[in-house]
């Protein structure tokens, strides 16, 4: 039986910029499974929130297929959106409104009943500490606190498959133990969660399955105790740094150099 709740088959980018084209995604394939934790890995620049922003119908693919339930993405975009979350690198908050006024209009955006979101609206508010700020405007938000929010609006509408693309970054530790603590407690109740960080000890702790990116391609897919072996290494820390090292230039050395 395939499980798959979304299948990524030789999907690819490039970007056009002034200096050339950039072949951001190279003919990546991986799946995430039903109700699992998966942790997609890569150093800065490896293609990461570019795949994420192709996956959640945001940044049109130069090739490939986005399988979501056996489903091509490209039969119903508009279905897909309704069955994900997704909390993005950039501040993409409507920041001359309310934290309770961005709450408000997404979950009506995504069908839900009035009562349901005030409800969901005042647990996620008090949960990630801004329930007292909730009536001031996002642009008077700190970093942080901008942050939290779109973690909360992402998990408003109780998606089936939850996207967080670095969101632990900005956060502090009491806030990305609270952030842990809501992701489990989703996953518990069945939503499946994706996940970019730099954070390995997160992912060696609660993903099942991981992916492992460097510019453009898909270095590695496992589990964290498949790739250990694979690399003959004790921690994915060790993993992700003898895959992504392994030339001897990592990205943002070679980054750095295209600059
Ligand atoms: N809008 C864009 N226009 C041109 N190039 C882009 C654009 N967005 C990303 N890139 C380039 O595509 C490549 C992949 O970038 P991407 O942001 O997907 O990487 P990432 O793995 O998410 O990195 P990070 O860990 O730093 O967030 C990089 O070389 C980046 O400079």
């Amino acid at each position: 039986m395939n499980d798959a709740i979304l299948e990524v088959k030789n999907l690819k980018k490039q970007y056009q910029t002034k200096n050339g084209i950039v072949d951001a995604v190279k003919g990546i394939s991986f799946q995430v499974h039903r109700g699992e934790i998966f942790g997609f890995l890569g150093a800065n620049g490896a293609g990461k929130s570019t795949t994420i922003n192709m996956v959640t119908t945001q940044l049109l693919p130069n090739g490939g297929q986005i399988i979501y339930d056996g489903e091509d993405l490209t039969n119903d975009v508009a279905a897909i959106r309704r069955k994900i979350g997704v909390v993005a690198q950039h501040n993409n908050l409507e920041r001359s409104l309310t934290a309770e006024e961005n709450l408000y209009f997404h979950g009506l955006y995504f069908g839900m009943d009035k009562k349901l979101i005030r409800e969901r609206s005042e647990e996620l508010l008090k949960k990630f500490g801004l329930w007292d700020r909730r009536k001031d405007f996002v642009k008077s938000y700190s970093g942080g606190m901008a942050q939290r929010l779109k973690i909360a609006r992402a998990m408003l509408h109780q998606p089936e498959i939850l996207f967080l693309d670095e969101p632990t970054t900005g956060l502090d530790p009491n806030y990305r133990n609270i952030l842990w603590d809501q992701m489990l407690k989703m996953n518990k109740e069945g939503t499946t969660i994706f996940l970019t960080t730099h954070y390995m000890e997160e992912v060696e702790n609660f993903c099942e399955h991981v992916a492992i990116m460097k510019k453009g391609e898909m270095l590695a897919y496992g589990t964290v105790d498949e790739l250990e072996k694979k690399t003959n290494t004790h921690s994915l820390n060790d993993v992700f740094l003898a895959l992504t090292n392994r030339d001897g230039v990592d990205d943002r050395q070679s980054a750095n150099e295209e600059e």
